[in-house]
């Protein structure tokens, strides 16, 4: 429980996971991890091995790209299917409408682009050898290093995200074979790297319309790492005693959130997390400053099946799940929602 009376996301330090440490470090630190991360699907992660100047560098990236004029962005446009799901998406291609009345002036038009989704844009990246998902580039004249910098972000972050899931499989003490498929259907060439940025929001806009930033949802992979810069803004739902509970940024700290595969590959014992990103400054009447985020979704393989383990099964004597491919399971969710994938 926080000062204030809110609980907050419990802190894992899995040093022993990305450094040369004994079994019995990283035991100690895989048991804390399970008794943290089955609460509400969400921890925030310590001794995660990612140097901080490259998560800086990975922010001033960010911001040199979001900085450029749309016009620019909009050479790198994501397409409009769910596949691949690559490339700029921002405030005019979701709401062209919008953006034109504006730059017109027309205040009835006006109107249509203070909804929220106008309020985030964002740049997915995934796997130079991702064939399907494959991605869509600025020309390099446009943001020279930009492709050679997130690429190689991309499997630094992969690096970081395999050592939680060793980390992750051993919490659940699973047998040889169950590591191993796991292990086998997280190649890495799935994951999907995005970079996030919400504009400042001012208080006239915040006085007329509930404004929020991205809602409530899970994410549909298997899990996530969330960076931040220091604005707050994010939070995670609370399952034993609702609402919701800040992630603080804090120096070091990268959070992780279940997605909706390792829940059913944990067979429901870790939990799939409800977070949001909300605004600030709403009651004081300040404007909400502009935030700059950067999840990493680690995803298997769009073919393989996801299915409970059957040690987990055998453990709770049920199984929760039905087998899925994250394919299929993406299709219907896209169905379900008319969104890309798991966020508004
Ligand atoms: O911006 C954030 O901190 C969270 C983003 C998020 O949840 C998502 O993109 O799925
Ligand atoms: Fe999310």
């Amino acid at each position: 429980m926080g000062s204030n009376g809110v609980l907050s996301v419990p802190i894992v330090d899995l040093s022993a996971f990305t450094s040369d440490s004994d079994i019995d470090l990283r035991k100690r630190a895989a048991k804390d991890l399970a008794e943290k991360v089955r609460i509400n699907g969400c921890v925030g992660i310590s001794g995660h091995g990612l140097p901080s100047k490259v998560l800086e560098e990975a922010f001033r990236v960010a911001k040199r790209l979001f900085d450029l004029p749309y016009e620019e962005k909009m050479k790198a446009p994501h397409p409009d299917a769910s596949v691949p799901h690559r490339g700029y998406s921002g405030t005019g291609r979701e709401k062209g409408a919008a953006k034109t009345a504006l730059e017109n002036g027309e205040e009835a038009q006006k109107e249509v682009s203070l909804e929220p989704s106008d309020y985030k844009e964002s740049y997915e990246i995934g796997s130079e050898e991702n064939k399907v998902q494959y991605n869509i580039w600025l020309p390099e004249d446009v943001f020279p290093g930009f492709r050679d910098f997130t690429t190689k972000l991309y499997w630094d972050l992969n690096t970081t995200a395999n050592a939680i899931l060793e980390a992750l499989i051993m919490s659940l003490e699973l047998t040889e074979k169950e590591s191993n498929n796991i292990r086998a259907i997280h190649g890495g060439h799935d994951n999907q790297l995005r970079l996030l940025h919400y504009p400042s929001i001012s208080s006239e806009v915040l006085k007329k319309k509930e404004i929020g930033r991205l809602g409530a949802h899970t994410d549909w992979s298997t899990f996530t790492l969330l960076f931040q810069d220091a604005q707050s803004g994010l939070e995670f739902g609370d399952r034993k005693y609702g609402g919701f509970m800040p992630a603080t940024p804090k120096e070091g700290v990268l959070y992780m959130n279940i997605g909706d595969m390792f829940q059913r590959i944990s067979n429901g014992l870790y939990p799939s997390s409800i977070h949001r990103v909300v605004i600030s400054g709403k009651d004081n009447g300040e404007e909400t400053p502009e935030r700059y985020s950067i999840p990493y979704f680690v995803a298997p393989l769009p073919d393989e099946v996801i299915e409970p383990q059957p040690s987990l099964v055998a453990a709770l004597g049920k199984q929760v799940y039905e087998p899925v491919t994250f394919n299929s399971y993406s299709e219907q969710m896209f169905k379900a929602t008319n969104v890309f994938d798991s966020k508004n």
